[in-house]
């Protein structure tokens, strides 16, 4: 696999206002250069949760076989569903263990650069542990390659580590919201343990005393922990540093706020008494108050719980069940091992060109106190700008200074190609997802979008290259300019 050769750059410089500073940041975020051991580097160097890296590259699997939960978030209805939605607890259609890893090996082969299975719901994995252990087995008995990886509440953890440890499951996830009972109240009505379900603060106290203990228990396994923090505004946004601190002293290996979504049609108690979700820039403020010493996960899609694909796409409409339970599995391990050796040397190629363009822009910006700018990036991934303004489902968002360019976000839009339809409407709405945005980075762009962004001073670029090379070539035009 080589690096695909940079077509014309063809920047578009309108009469752009250049801020001062970034703004957009309390204080520069330094968790992506985390001191990590090589052992570590290599545990996570193809789970595309855990680095940020792999998920330009390596695709991960949703099997849904654990309907039940043993607790009540206000901000979760497992009943909705809509196959055009994205979004945790949303599922098509359950499997049993015996259907989900035969459609684990189905995948594999299909889609060898799916390196992880992972069990997110439709409810809680370990209120449901029979269906999630058996699943995992078969899996590990027939793809021994496929990393296991599991979403839970953590009110069963503490139960279940060896278990966890025993099946090689390596990536654990726990929510945790609150270290504080006082601010859980407002997130959990119920709590369902031993038989025996708890209201208000009662159930919270047991929820909040099982997630440390599982959390302690992880660590002292070395299984890797992630934990999830729903940002709730006026709940636990202020909280979130607390619970940052706690969690880091426990041994998390990385801590990923994503963002409250409530919709009064979703039919949760969030979305239908009015609680917002976070804008943009409340979420960044709060991971970068966050983020210190310890890894800050930015990269999450809060996938449904049958997601297929690389992160940002989801293709569980290709792989239905009935579609699935008709295809013989091809699971070939030595191809899987030649698709993702060509993986680490394109990756390496990346590498090689990125630092190149750090060190050319280091050359020519002035590297002290030069601003921080965000740029829009449309990307099918591989760590390219290979995208064409009109397919793009999403934004990636890289802040770029005199030293590197570096995601930050991704910014979810309605496609800009709809056929003539609808698409002023749209356009504006792309507008004010990337409004704060310099500059955006895309393989090809009609005259119409990039005039219109034009004159809201938001330059384009087109190009077929390295996501960070694109961004700071940008960058040291910009900073002429
Ligand atoms: C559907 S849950 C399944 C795993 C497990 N029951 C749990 O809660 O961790 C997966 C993740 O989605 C998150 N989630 C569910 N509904 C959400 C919502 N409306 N907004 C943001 N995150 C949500 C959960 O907090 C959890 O981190
Ligand atoms: S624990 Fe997970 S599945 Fe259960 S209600 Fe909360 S978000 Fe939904
Ligand atoms: S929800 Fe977030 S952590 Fe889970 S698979 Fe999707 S991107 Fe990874």
């Amino acid at each position: 696999m080589t690096l695909p050769s940079t077509e014309v750059i063809n920047t578009t410089v309108t009469e752009p206002t250049k801020a001062k500073s970034g703004g957009c940041g309390r204080k520069s975020d330094t968790s992506h250069v985390v001191e990590m051991d090589e052992k570590t580097k290599e545990r996570i160097a193809k789970h595309p949760c855990y680095s940020e890296d792999a998920h330009h590259h390596y695709a991960r699997l949703h099997v849904a076989v654990a309907p039940a939960c043993n607790i009540q978030c206000n901000y979760c209805n497992r009943k909705y569903d809509c196959a055009n939605e994205s979004r945790p607890g949303v599922v098509s259609e359950l499997l049993t263990p015996e259907e989900a890893a035969h459609k684990a090996l189905v995948i594999a082969g299909k889609i060898p650069q799916m390196t992880v299975v992972g069990i997110a719901g439709p409810g809680d994995p370990l209120a449901n542990p029979e269906k999630t252990f058996r699943t995992f087995e078969l899996i590990a008995e027939q793809a021994p390659d496929i990393k296991l990886c599991l979403s839970t509440n953590g009110l069963m953890l503490p139960e279940y580590v060896d278990r966890i440890k025993q099946l090689n499951i390596d990536h654990v996830t726990i929510t945790i919201n609150m270290v504080d009972p006082e601010i859980g109240v407002k997130i959990y009505p119920w709590v369902h343990y031993n038989r025996k379900r708890y209201r208000g603060i009662e159930g919270v106290k047991i929820l909040h005393e099982k997630q440390m203990e599982g959390l302690q228990a992880l660590k002292e396994a070395d299984i890797l922990c992630k934990v999830n923090s729903v940002m709730i505004p006026g709940i636990n946004d202020e909280h979130l540093v607390e619970v940052n601190k706690v969690i880091r002293s426990k041994g998390a290996f990385l801590h990923n706020i994503m963002p409250l979504i409530s919709a009064p049609e979703h039919g949760t108690h969030f979305g239908l008494t009015g609680q917002r979700g976070p804008t943009p820039k409340e979420l960044k403020a709060v991971q970068d108050d966050c983020s210190g010493n310890m890894k800050m996960m930015r990269h999450c899609r809060q996938c449904r719980a049958d997601a297929v694909g690389l992160l940002g796409e989801d293709r569980s409409q290709e792989f239905t069940k009935d579609k699935i339970l008709e295809i013989t599995p091809e699971y070939d391990l030595a191809k899987r091992q030649e698709v993702h050796e060509g993986i680490e040397k394109f990756q390496q190629e990346i590498k090689a060109a990125k630092e190149k363009a750090k060190v050319e822009t280091r050359l020519i910006a002035s590297v002290q106190n030069s601003p921080k700018i965000l740029v829009a990036v449309a990307t099918k991934g591989s760590g390219l700008v290979n995208q064409h303004f009109g397919h793009a489902k999403e934004f990636q968002i890289y802040e770029v200074d005199g030293n590197e360019a570096r995601f930050v976000s991704h910014r979810k839009i309605d496609h800009f190609c709809q056929g003539g339809y609808g698409e002023e409407a749209t356009l504006e709405k792309i507008i004010e997802a990337i409004a704060d945005c310099k500059a955006v980075l895309v393989s090809k762009i009609g005259e119409c979008p990039k005039t219109k962004l034009q004159e809201v001073g938001i330059q384009t670029v087109e190009s077929y290259d390295v996501i960070e090379k694109v961004a700071l070539e940008f960058y040291q035009q910009w900073n002429k300019q």
